[in-house]
């Protein structure tokens, strides 16, 4: 079985994705790594050198490469992964596919991101936290959508790693 993490940037999808694989002993993938091992290149660096559309054609290419695969994996995807293309379709209609929302609020969101914003090329211009909520909180309302049609979803504000892991682990079996 594939399990798919996805949600905003910073929601969790990466640090919950490795201990959630630990725990049910499954291999761990994250998309925006697997991007990078494959293009050589940073997530940023791409962006920057061959722009954001050439990044969501690799993403989506990389993503249907994946989801073929049939041993059992931690897929954590990129923030945006579902929202391009038609990804959330095939990650909905994949075999053996289980697709989880990690949903977290603005301000969970913003606080975490104004101080990592560095490697997330679509938010390192921006300056204050409430610039930042007010970035996400847009950002959301095309996102949702989306996120929204994971098969589960699972609420991460104001819970340890932990908690949301077991969270995670009780709504799949
Ligand atoms: N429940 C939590 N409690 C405390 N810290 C958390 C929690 N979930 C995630 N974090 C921390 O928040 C930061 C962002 O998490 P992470 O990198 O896993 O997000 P992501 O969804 O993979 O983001 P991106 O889309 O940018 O790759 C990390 O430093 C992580 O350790
Ligand atoms: O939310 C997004 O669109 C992105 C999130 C990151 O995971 C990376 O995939 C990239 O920075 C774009
Ligand atoms: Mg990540």
């Amino acid at each position: 079985m594939i399990i798919v993490l996805i949600g905003y940037m910073a929601s969790g999808k990466t640090s919950l994705g490795k201990k959630l694989a630990e725990k049910l002993n499954y291999d761990f993938i994250d998309l925006d790594d697997f991007i990078e091992e494959k293009e050589k290149s940073s997530v940023s660096e791409v962006f920057k050198t061959k722009g954001e559309i050439y990044f969501r054609k690799q993403e989506s290419f990389y993503l249907k490469e994946l989801l073929k695969d049939n041993s059992n994996i931690i897929l954590s995807v990129g923030g945006g992964t579902p929202c391009y293309s038609n990804n959330m379709e095939l990650i909905l209609n994949a075999d053996d596919v289980t697709s989880i929302y990690l949903k977290a609020s603005i301000s969970t969101l913003a606080s975490k991101l104004i101080k990592k914003k560095a490697k997330r090329p679509l938010i390192a211009h921006i300056e204050t936290e409430e610039a930042m909520e007010e970035f996400i909180g847009k950002h959301l309302f095309e996102r949702i959508p989306f996120y929204s049609q994971a098969e589960i979803k699972v609420i991460v504000d104001n819970k340890t790693k932990d908690d949301i892991v077991e969270d995670i682990i009780l709504e799949l079996f």
